[in-house]
């Protein structure tokens, strides 16, 4: 047996900061960036004795990283036994799977079931999508055009690339490993999460044939609600920290506006420092998850852009920790900062929530009005509005974009204020251009901000003229576009599927 499950990538559009303290919301688009699980016994036949043993062995296969790692699981303690850690993401989330899966199937069968598939062993294969990682520099040093179409040329699934040593801190003097350069579409989450749900439904601990089905309440909204606590658990374990969740949440439930978690909820998981799983499992399984994750994903004929300025990194730790410093430092001008920050990311999901409404009930004005103006710059998007309905829609939209340049006057002098790069100079230039373009509604910097990415909520089908213009101001352009789906069950190796197209390609060819 095999079982494949995939998780997607994030982009926090509103909310970044806020987001870190309830009830404050984040509006979050999952992604069409996934990464695949694949989960297989390592034996399949068991000798007379395996009854007896209490040891089993993990295997975790990272073709990407051209990296392999082995391990003896503990079976009474559900422990990995580390002598280096390779991936605390992936270790974090075999333990937690495990404790859960044994903390949750009770009946007879099941647990005999477990058993045996705890004792043939786990091998692993972590696949994580392009799309996750940045491919710039190569493509700059190879004197490629920094297009799409060179993006899709890779083949899928690459050998991943590692950050300069110099960019990475030894110019501190710290030894530490090279980072994978990334995008910034929440790989560790995306990646746990994968692999949390993979083994679960291995295990027999949750079933997610039936996703499609899933309400909360609903068994299967049950499942993703456990497949939640414990790939949320693992991830800030192996992180070190507690985070707002946005990231996880946005793997396993898809696009959101996303409330967080209590972070009371984690201590016990926190003070063990997972090495007792199966206490911290069960103390992470009864808590109620106060997590809020409401429906919300963008209307209709709007699409998500995403591109890369390349100027380089940013640490969100770090620009977190300066906030937080800020906030103590001068409480009254960051509430002030807040509370404005609050009303105008409420104005903008009102706005792209009414939308919705708006597409849903009059379809018609709603489409020919949103392809007019995707072909016009915004001070033009009243003139096209023929009916009552359309100019409703057209100052929702015009609505919607006032309260985002509202939030990015808020996020930069937020940045200012705690001295950190949450908008800079450079992105606050790219990012005006943008919204000035023919038929874009909103361009900004996601989550924490930085240098790393940019987006944009494009109408239309203006996506490929901004992405040209991009280019041509030595912006890369990414193939990832919003996909409200989270965790998924997958029929096959996404390999095979890859190599099925292709060959399916060639044949049409
Ligand atoms: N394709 C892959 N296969 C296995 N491990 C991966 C892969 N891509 C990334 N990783 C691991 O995932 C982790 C990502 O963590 P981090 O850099 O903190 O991510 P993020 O900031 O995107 O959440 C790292 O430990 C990295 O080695
Ligand atoms: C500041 C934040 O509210 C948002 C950070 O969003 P990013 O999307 O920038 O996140 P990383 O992938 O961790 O870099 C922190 C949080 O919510 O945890």
């Amino acid at each position: 047996m095999e079982v494949v499950a995939s998780a997607p990538g994030k982009v926090l559009v509103a909310g970044g900061y806020l987001v870190l303290e309830r009830p404050n919301a984040g509006l979050v688009l999952s992604t069409s960036a996934r990464f695949y699980a694949i989960v297989r016994p390592l034996r399949d036949e068991l000798s007379h004795d395996s009854w007896a043993w209490a040891w089993s062995d993990v295997k975790v296969t990272s073709p990407q990283l051209s990296r392999e790692a082995t391990y003896k699981l503990s079976l009474k303690k559900s422990t990995l036994q580390l002598t280096e850690s390779a991936n605390p993401f992936v270790e974090q989330a075999v333990q937690f799977s495990v404790a859960a899966a044994k903390v949750t199937v009770t009946d007879k069968e099941g647990k005999e079931a477990l058993d045996k598939l705890l004792l043939q062993g786990l091998h692993i294969t972590i696949l994580g999508c392009n799309d996750f990682y940045s491919y710039r520099n190569q493509i700059e040093a190879r004197g490629l055009p920094l297009t799409p179409e060179v993006l899709l040329s890779l083949p899928p699934f690459c050998s991943i690339t590692f950050n300069s040593e110099v960019a990475n801190g030894t110019m501190t003097g710290e030894k530490c490993k090279p980072e994978v350069a990334k995008t910034g579409l929440g790989s560790s989450a995306a990646m746990t999460t994968s692999v949390v749900a993979a083994l679960l439904h291995y295990l027999g601990a949750v079933n997610l044939s039936c996703l499609g089905q899933s309400s909360s309440g609903s068994a299967a909204g049950r499942d993703l609600d456990l497949l939640h606590a414990i790939a949320q658990s693992a991830h800030c374990i192996a992180q070190g920290k507690i985070g707002s969740g946005f990231d996880v949440s946005a793997a396993v439930y898809g696009s959101q506006r996303y409330t967080r978690f209590s972070p009371e909820i984690l201590s016990s998981a926190q003070v063990t420092g997972g090495h007792c799983m199966s206490d911290a499992v069960a103390d992470i399984v009864t808590r109620s998850w106060d997590h809020e994750k409401d429906k919300f994903s963008l209307p209709p004929l709007m699409s998500l852009l995403l591109g890369e300025p390349g100027t380089g990194g940013s640490s969100t730790p770090s620009m977190v920790g300066s906030v937080k410093q800020w906030q103590k430092s001068d409480p009254q001008k960051s509430k002030d900062t807040w509370t404005k920050l609050g009303i105008a990311n409420s104005m903008l999901e009102n706005q792209l929530r009414n939308l919705s409404k708006l597409a849903e009930d009059h379809w018609e004005p709603y489409e020919s009005v949103l392809r007019s103006c995707s072909r016009l710059m915004c001070s033009k998007w009243t003139e096209v509005a023929t009916s009552q309905h359309q100019e409703l829609i057209v100052r929702s939209l015009l609505v919607a974009r006032d309260a985002f340049l509202e939030i990015r006057l808020h996020m930069r002098e937020m940045g200012i204020a705690a001295g950190v790069p949450i908008e800079p100079e450079s992105q606050t230039q790219l990012l005006d251009a943008t919204m000035n373009m023919e038929g874009v509604l909103l361009a900004g910097v996601p989550g924490a901000g930085g240098f790393d990415a940019v987006f944009s909520v494009i109408l239309g089908d203006a996506s490929d003229a901004v992405a040209k213009a991009w280019t041509s101001s030595g912006v890369l352009p990414l193939l990832v576009r919003e996909d409200p789906h989270g965790v998924s069950l997958e029929a096959c190796d996404p390999r095979t599927r890859e190599v099925s197209a292709a060959v399916s390609s060639i044949q049409i060819n």
